[in-house]
């Protein structure tokens, strides 16, 4: 994590949590609950590249930009240690005997459009298995977490959202929010 906080600073609007994936939103909704004002917005922005904290921010920054106020953005990846730690795809994994692998999602909030944005990541350790359960969200059939005999696609929604990477990661940003005090100004809320 970097960046400044500044206590209780009124922030002019909720925050924006740009994405264009809807199970993201739908997680994200559930995780978040009246913990911290927010609305949801689809940009368009640039495929960026480069180490995920880097993408985050640089995503975070031009989101700002775009919004003129406070903004939130994720990105995820399955992270395969067999091919120490890059993401990539499931029948690669096949050649090799080391199936473990891990959930990560990078949060980056930018307070504003020239404000340095702050970082939060959550990982959940796993593996990759056969495909179970059902197929509406990305890897979720093929990611069985450790001590679970579930993958993230069989177990009811309340369970992943208590263990995953998107979890993990939301619990820092509700505890930066918690810290900093941030409060809205009143006209926008
Ligand atoms: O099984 C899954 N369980 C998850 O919990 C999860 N979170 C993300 N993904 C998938 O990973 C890819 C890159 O994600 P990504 O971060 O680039 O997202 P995106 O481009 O869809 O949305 P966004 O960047 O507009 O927010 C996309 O295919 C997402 O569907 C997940 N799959
Ligand atoms: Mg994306």
């Amino acid at each position: 994590m970097s960046g400044t906080t500044v206590r209780g600073l009124m922030l002019p609007k909720p925050v924006t949590f740009v994405t264009g994936n809807p199970k993201k939103l739908e997680e994200v909704k559930a995780i978040l609950g009246q913990s911290i004002p927010f609305q949801s917005l689809k940009l368009d922005l640039p495929e960026l590249q480069g180490e995920p904290e880097d993408i985050s921010k640089e995503k975070a920054r031009l989101a700002a930009i775009q919004v003129n106020g406070p903004v939130l953005v994720e990105d995820t990846c399955l992270c395969f240690n067999a091919l120490k730690g890059l993401p990539g795809l499931n029948n690669l994994l096949k050649a090799y005997e080391d199936k473990s692998a891990y959930a990560m999602c990078v949060f980056s909030l930018a307070l504003g459009p020239s404000a340095d944005p702050i970082t939060f990541v959550g990982k959940t350790m796993g593996k990759i298995v056969q495909a179970r359960g059902p197929n509406d969200f990305g890897w979720d059939p093929v990611f069985q977490p450790d001590g679970y005999e579930q993958t993230y696609a069989e177990m009811p929604k309340e369970e992943k959202n208590k263990i995953s990477h998107r979890c993990r990661a939301l619990a820092l940003v509700k505890s930066h929010f918690a810290e900093a005090g941030y409060t809205f100004h009143p006209h926008n809320a």
